[in-house]
């Protein structure tokens, strides 16, 4: 009797131990196939936007957060998915499923039809009190639409054709050179991006607004710290992705409080600067810092006093605002810019002394500093060339703001959900080979009149070289980066010859850095002067 129950008790023990495997199991299978399930609805793109080619989104998460440089992760990433689409593919963007653009077909009818495919509000959706929004998000043209944006462009565009300070370049340029020479001096390197980028500032700062923050003889400058404090606090890609951790959890983060406090202080610099430009305008004085000629004046002044005579105007606010989208926008984009054709010119020593001798036949060969004026730049067409080029193998903008689909549409034989949200990838258009011959070589060859840049646009193909985008909201400071690269390039040929130093961690390939705008990183080089 005591042995049958004892034998029952071990078999109910039995089932009792076989029924928990089970079950563990089925756990184990459900919490799997949750998992994958989950996975798989994160790492695809939603179902309506599934029929165009995508990059893994656990794949680009790990690229930002690692910031793996744009030369490397296109290539790994998004050039094998765009050999098998007609120039579209869809990533993850901080607005979730975005798809990019690389076909300048399709590129030109999405700028040109600035109904159908307005701007996105990318930012606005960091939300009331981050960084962005307190900086660049605002009443400015990169921003407003419509009837706003006209009321801007109307009154900017004037301003910006006439701004071609060239000896205010030509002369910060000089200053740069006493830089360069003390380090040849002292037999110490210089990081060659940094002395770019506070020379690009102190041009943005002079030419744009009349107002001298000396970035480049003091590069402790409490300004140059303060503004780069901003621009590095914007491209942090925790709060980049995660705004709410800024937007309500600021106290918990005492370093981001710091970049906040640094961009409440710009600002109210900025609101400064204003008041008193509009009081020297409104009682007539002319500038202080350069007399000569309309031509040497600084933005600010011919935005106010383009008021005058123009039936357009800015509220101080809008004012601001844009001086600020200027500052993001024109600074680093001429940084990179600089930065690429120098690094370009050091590994092709060819293509340097060619320019070098185009500029000795315009400049002429004497010992002694020479700032170009306007037509002896447009004389320069190999450096254009050069510069083009540059542009189009490192566009230091890498994508365009993003549109969003109005409407359910087609773009080419692709459909376009409502709501979808575009952006118009110059960095791939630049590197596909669908675009563009060997697109990975340099060569500004191709910017030949007649040459391959030149059929390619004559046609039906489209656009491939948009590095400052086109249409209606092409960069309104285009003219004025390429016044400013051709003074400060030309110059440069003309003083130095430079090349990379041995062991540059650029020996095999440039090195970027940056999400919004890409620059060469810790740039040195070896520059020897030639009088
Ligand atoms: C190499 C230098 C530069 C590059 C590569 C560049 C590139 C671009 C690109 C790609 C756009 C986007 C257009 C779009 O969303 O469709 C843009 C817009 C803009 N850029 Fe530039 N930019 C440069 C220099 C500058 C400078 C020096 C300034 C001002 C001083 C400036 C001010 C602006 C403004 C205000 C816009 C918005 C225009 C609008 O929407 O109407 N940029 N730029």
């Amino acid at each position: 009797m005591i042995k049958s129950l004892l034998a029952e008790n071990r078999n109910l023990a039995l089932a009792n131990v076989n029924l928990t495997k089970k079950l563990s199991w089925f756990a184990v299978t459900i919490t799997t196939l949750f998992f994958y399930r989950l996975y798989k609805k994160i790492s695809q793109p939603p179902r309506q936007l599934r029929h165009i080619p995508y990059v893994n989104y656990f794949q680009m998460i790990s690229v930002l957060m690692s910031r793996e440089p744009i030369s490397q992760y296109s290539r790994r990433l998004v050039e094998p998915i765009l050999s098998s689409s007609e120039g579209l593919y869809t990533r993850t963007t901080r607005l979730g499923w975005t798809v990019y653009i690389t076909n300048p077909k399709i590129i030109k009818s999405i700028l040109l039809k600035q109904d159908l495919f307005p701007k996105a509000k990318i930012f606005v959706s960091s939300g009331e009190g981050s960084l962005p929004n307190k900086f660049i998000v605002g009443p400015n043209m990169i921003f407003v639409e419509n009837a706003d944006w006209k009321r801007h462009r109307k009154l900017a565009n004037p301003a910006f054709q006439q701004a071609m300070p060239y000896k205010v370049f030509g002369k910060l340029t000089i200053q740069m050179f006493d830089i360069i020479d003390e380090s040849l001096k002292k037999k110490i390197s210089i990081d060659t991006g940094d002395v770019l980028k506070r020379l690009t500032l102190d041009a943005l700062t002079l030419a744009g607004f009349g107002f001298n923050i000396h970035a480049l003889q003091d590069p402790n400058n409490e300004w140059l710290r303060t503004y780069q404090s901003i621009i590095t606090g914007m491209q942090d890609p925790l709060f980049f992705f995660f705004p709410i951790f800024e937007t309500r959890f600021l106290h918990m983060f005492p370093k981001r409080q710091v970049i906040h406090d640094d961009c409440d202080r710009f600002l109210k610099l900025m609101d400064d600067m204003i008041k008193k430009k509009r009081d020297i305008v409104n009682k007539s004085i002319k500038d202080t810092v350069i007399k000569e000629d309309s031509q040497e004046k600084d933005i600010l002044t011919l935005l106010l006093e383009g008021e005058e005579s123009e039936d357009a105007y800015m509220t101080n606010e809008e004012l601001k605002s844009n001086l600020c989208a200027f500052f993001s926008a024109g600074h680093d984009s001429t940084t990179g810019a600089l930065s690429f054709a120098l690094y370009y010119m050091a590994v092709n020593q060819d293509i340097q002394q060619k320019a070098r001798d185009e500029i000795l036949g315009i400049l002429g060969d004497s010992n002694k500093d020479i700032i170009p004026n306007a037509t002896q730049t447009k004389a320069m067409g190999y450096l254009n060339m050069i510069i083009k080029e540059t542009l189009r193998i490192q566009p230091s903008v890498p994508v365009a703001s993003a549109r969003k689909a109005k409407e359910d549409c087609k773009l080419g034989s692709v459909f376009i959900p409502k709501d979808t949200i575009l952006l118009i990838d110059i960095y791939n258009t630049h590197r596909s080979p669908s675009n563009w011959d060997d697109p990975h070589t340099f060569n500004p060859e191709r910017f030949r009149p007649g040459g391959e840049a030149d059929q390619k646009t004559s046609g039906e193909f489209g656009n491939p070289w948009i590095p400052f985008s086109n249409g209606a909201r092409q960069c309104i400071g285009m003219n004025f980066s390429l016044a400013e690269q051709r003074v400060v390039l030309s110059m440069l040929l003309r003083k130095y010859t430079w090349s990379l130093p041995k062991g540059s961690i650029h020996e095999t390939n440039v090195i970027t850095k940056g999400i919004f705008f890409i620059v060469a990183k810790d740039l040195e080089l070896s520059f020897t002067c030639r009088y």
